[in-house]
């Protein structure tokens, strides 16, 4: 078992780093080598067929010794050209091998200036090129192998063999049946010919040719040219009117929009009025919109390509705790534990009619079918007797287990055994997990890797006592993200008071941190600066809703596939959009000083932001109800708690209790709204992830951090802002907004004057100062003192005529 263990652990750690091994690519050095290479090959190939075509007779008897140095071929390339001509051309597709030779060129010259705008062809473009080339060859080949007669070179042998094969059973008429059919096949495939398109080009040029033959006509004549025409168009005195003009006759279409309609003219008899009928020709189809092109020529848009030569980290800098030891669990402690079950059950007078064990890493399930009449409440009601009996510390009685029936009895091992953070990310449940932010938190009590997507929670609420597993817990789940995620993909925002914890991703700041422009830390350890910079991620939120709703989409993830595809164009404000994690490490100390100021924004963005890819990972060692709120609560669906001191502190956090009774080292409760599932959460020590900060701090990196939205405090105007030639420009306007809305908000100018949320704020801190709209109140929106419009008209003037 334990070797059997050890060699998995090596087939996925080869694997590792996950990214590296999926994205295959070139670098721009290699890509020149490869084209040059690739359009030398060609040339030789190209020459070569053609001097074979000339000398292949008398190359002939030297073909099979090309060993032999003193020998000389006609060919201008020499034996090589005589072999390379012999192998394509004659035991080939005959001068259909050309085909080889032109697509070789072609892929070396992509490569080779794959940069430039000359030729600019996607990887795509470049494989259905060689795919329809190919066909084509032997198309070509078998065809020409009609005229193998005439000259054996034409079709090759591979031409003339396919010719013969298909004559054979299907006879000559047959097989010229077949091609045609091919031919028509491969047309319509390639490209994308039908009757209509046919008829409708040759139409067009007819058009084109009248056109240009009443160019050359003077104006004078048109009339009459169109009465002949007509005239000669009249069947039998009816009158069929029949002239057909050219699309672009600039005297009929005004506007000359595509599709040019094809104009009939019905010329006025004595008693009938003219009228022209227009008819629009079929809309072609597009079926490449610009976006496809735009992707087939440049590819989908790399979010990546900034920092491309990024590495991941590969698995080696993790630790492996286990060191090839797996569960040591052993026979007698199994027995003992199961005797124990059935003896204390017995005393209470509960039979017991099967019963199960499963061994995790650190607690064990033993699994009971009760005999029949037992009631479950009975069993639950002896939790505490039973735990006693066992002299366990962390037994937990799940009754029954949701969607099994059965009760669930946990008695933790004797020797747990760690689960390093190495081994769930080397999981293939990890490494082929798609999600948008997968986090592998540790394993299940039945040994299986825990993984789930941080962007479907959409938020996390942790908690648990003090020396639990909270801060190894934060650092499983920044691993886990960082092992998974490219920096141009996901962004933290890490608030810090205890202001070593998270200290160590300092080290990563202009790869994977976002912080406010002015601030000198990324990683916030000040509390009053964490208003700002909620604020700021609400504007954030905002903004990011606002280009949503221009795109059209619905969530980050439709957006970022747009984007992709090339079908928003940056030049309208659009980008890539990385996720946003958020992550409070001691929210209570954070609630306890900043208070209701810090909860406001903090529900806002739990409610609003999952859609577009902002999420909350908030810990806390005090769960108590004044720190986690009704109003955190209903917005933080998915918890995870590790051992807390008692029962009621379970109840905050996960509803139920159960954190109470769990052992502590990591042993924790998740829970994401309906069942909890108990997790051993994967251990990472600190110089692990020191190990894992300095692998991607070496790299090169952004200029900056990720910088999030200027925020400006509502702190309020001073004295300074009220000079007022140095008022902004639609501080007027604004007022004038303020006093009829009677309603003295930044977001309110923002909206109405089209600004931004500085400058709106600093309108207000103007207005405010002037004595225009009161001061700041927190959450509510400011008073307005200037009743009506006449008012501020009297009082802007008073305020002028003042010395
Ligand atoms: N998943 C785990 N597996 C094994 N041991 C663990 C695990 N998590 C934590 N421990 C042990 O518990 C100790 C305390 O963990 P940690 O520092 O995460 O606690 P904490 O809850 O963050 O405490 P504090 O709130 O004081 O920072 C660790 O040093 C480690 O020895």
């Amino acid at each position: 078992m334990a070797r059997k263990k050890s060699t998995k652990s090596k087939t996925v750690k080869k694997k590792s780093p996950i990214k590296a091994v999926t994205s295959f690519k070139l670098t721009r050095l290699q890509e020149v080598i490869a084209g040059s290479f690739l359009i030398i090959l060609g040339l030789i190939l190209a020459l070569s067929f053609t001097s074979f075509l000339l000398t292949w007779r008398e190359d002939q008897s030297i073909l099979g010794r090309l060993g032999e140095r003193e020998l000389v071929a006609g060919n201008w390339l020499s034996k090589l050209g005589a072999w390379l001509g012999d192998v394509f051309v004659y035991d080939g597709f005959g001068i259909a091998a050309y085909s080889i030779a032109i697509l070789t060129i072609i892929t070396g010259l992509y490569l080779f200036a794959a940069k430039s705008e000359v030729i600019s062809l996607s990887r795509k473009r470049i494989s259905k090129l060689w795919i329809w080339g190919l066909l084509l060859m032997v198309w070509v080949s078998v065809f020409l192998g009609f005229f193998h007669e005439r000259n054996a070179l034409l079709g090759g042998k591979v031409g003339y063999e396919l010719n013969d094969f298909l004559q054979d059973y299907i006879g000559l008429i047959g097989a010229i049946l077949v091609m045609a059919l091919t031919a028509i096949i491969y047309m319509v495939m390639r490209l994308k010919l039908t009757p209509e398109k046919i008829s409708n080009y040759f139409k067009s040029k007819a058009a084109d040719i009248k056109s240009d033959f009443k160019d050359d006509e003077a104006p004078a004549t048109e009339i009459t040219e169109l009465e002949e025409d007509w005239k000669s168009n009249t069947v039998e005195g009816k009158e069929t009117p029949l002239t057909v003009e050219p699309a672009d006759e600039p005297t009929v279409v005004e506007t000359p929009k595509p599709p040019q309609p094809i104009i009939k003219s019905i010329p006025a008899t004595d008693d009938d009025l003219g009228m022209e009928i227009q008819q629009i020709a079929d809309e072609e189809e597009v079926i490449d919109s610009k976006s496809s092109k735009l992707v087939e020529d440049f590819g989908e848009f790399d979010p990546t390509l900034e920092l491309s030569n990024f590495q991941f980290p590969p698995i080696d800098l993790l630790k492996d705790y286990t060191q090839g030891r797996t569960l040591t669990i052993n026979e007698e402690e199994l027995q003992a534990n199961k005797d124990r079950i059935v003896e204390t059950l017995k005393n209470y007078k509960i039979g017991i009619a099967k019963i199960t064990a499963t061994i995790g890493p650190t607690v064990t399930l033993y699994e009971i079918v009760p005999e029949a009449g037992v009631r479950i409440s009975k069993i639950k009601n002896l939790e505490d007797d039973i735990a006693l009996s066992l002299a366990a510390l962390g037994i937990r009685i799940i009754a029954p287990i949701p969607g099994k029936g059965t009760i669930g009895i946990e008695v933790p091992n004797q020797n747990p055994s760690i689960v390093s953070m190495r081994s769930v990310i080397a999981s293939p449940k990890f490494q082929k997990a798609e999600m948008a932010l997968p986090i592998a938190f540790g394993k299940t009590i039945s040994n299986e890797t825990f993984v789930v997507d941080l962007a479907k929670m959409p938020h996390l609420l942790m908690a648990g006592a003090t020396g639990q597993g909270k801060s190894v817990g934060l650092n499983a789940v920044l691993t886990s993200l960082l092992y998974s995620k490219h920096p141009a993909e996901v962004k933290f925002v890490l608030v810090d008071p205890k202001k070593v914890e998270l200290t160590l991703f300092n080290k990563i700041e202009r790869h994977y941190l976002a912080k406010l422009p002015d601030s000198e830390d990324a990683i916030i350890t000040d509390n009053s600066k964490v208003i700002n910079t909620l604020n700021s991620l609400c504007i954030e939120m905002d903004q990011r809703y606002d280009i949503l709703k221009e795109a059209m989409c619905r969530n980050i993830k439709e957006y970022n596939a747009k984007f992709k595809a090339r079908k928003l164009n940056p030049a309208n404000g659009h980008k890539f959009l990385p996720y946003i994690v958020l992550v409070v490490d001691e929210f209570a100390d954070l609630i306890m000083t900043a208070g209701k100021e810090v909860e406001t924004p903090i529900a806002r963005l739990a409610q609003l932001a999952r859609a577009i890819g902002i999420h909350l990972i908030i810990a806390t060692q005090r769960p108590s109800v004044n720190v986690i709120t009704g109003m955190i609560k209903a917005n933080f669906p998915a918890r995870v708690s590790f051992r807390v001191q008692q029962k009621v502190d379970s109840r905050t956090i996960l509803d139920s209790g159960g954190a109470d009774q769990l052992i502590g080292r990591g042993d924790m409760l998740y829970t994401a709204g309906n069942e909890i599932i108990r997790i051993q959460c994967a251990f990472v020590d600190t110089p692990e992830v020191e190990k894992i900060t300095d692998f991607i701090g070496s790299q090169k990196a952004y200029p900056d951090a990720h910088l999030l939205p200027e925020y400006v405090g509502e702190e309020g105007g001073t004295a300074i802002d009220n000079i007022i030639e140095e008022r902004d420009a639609k501080f007027r306007e604004a007022a004038d907004i303020i006093v009829i809305a009677q309603q003295g908000s930044a977001s309110l100018l923002q909206r109405k004057l089209k600004l931004g949320y500085n400058r709106a704020g600093r309108i207000i801190d103007q207005l405010e100062a002037a004595g225009i709209v009161g001061g700041f109140e927190g959450s509510k929106a400011r008073q307005v003192l200037i009743p009506d419009l006449a008012s501020l008209e009297v009082f802007l003037n008073e305020e002028k005529n003042r010395p």
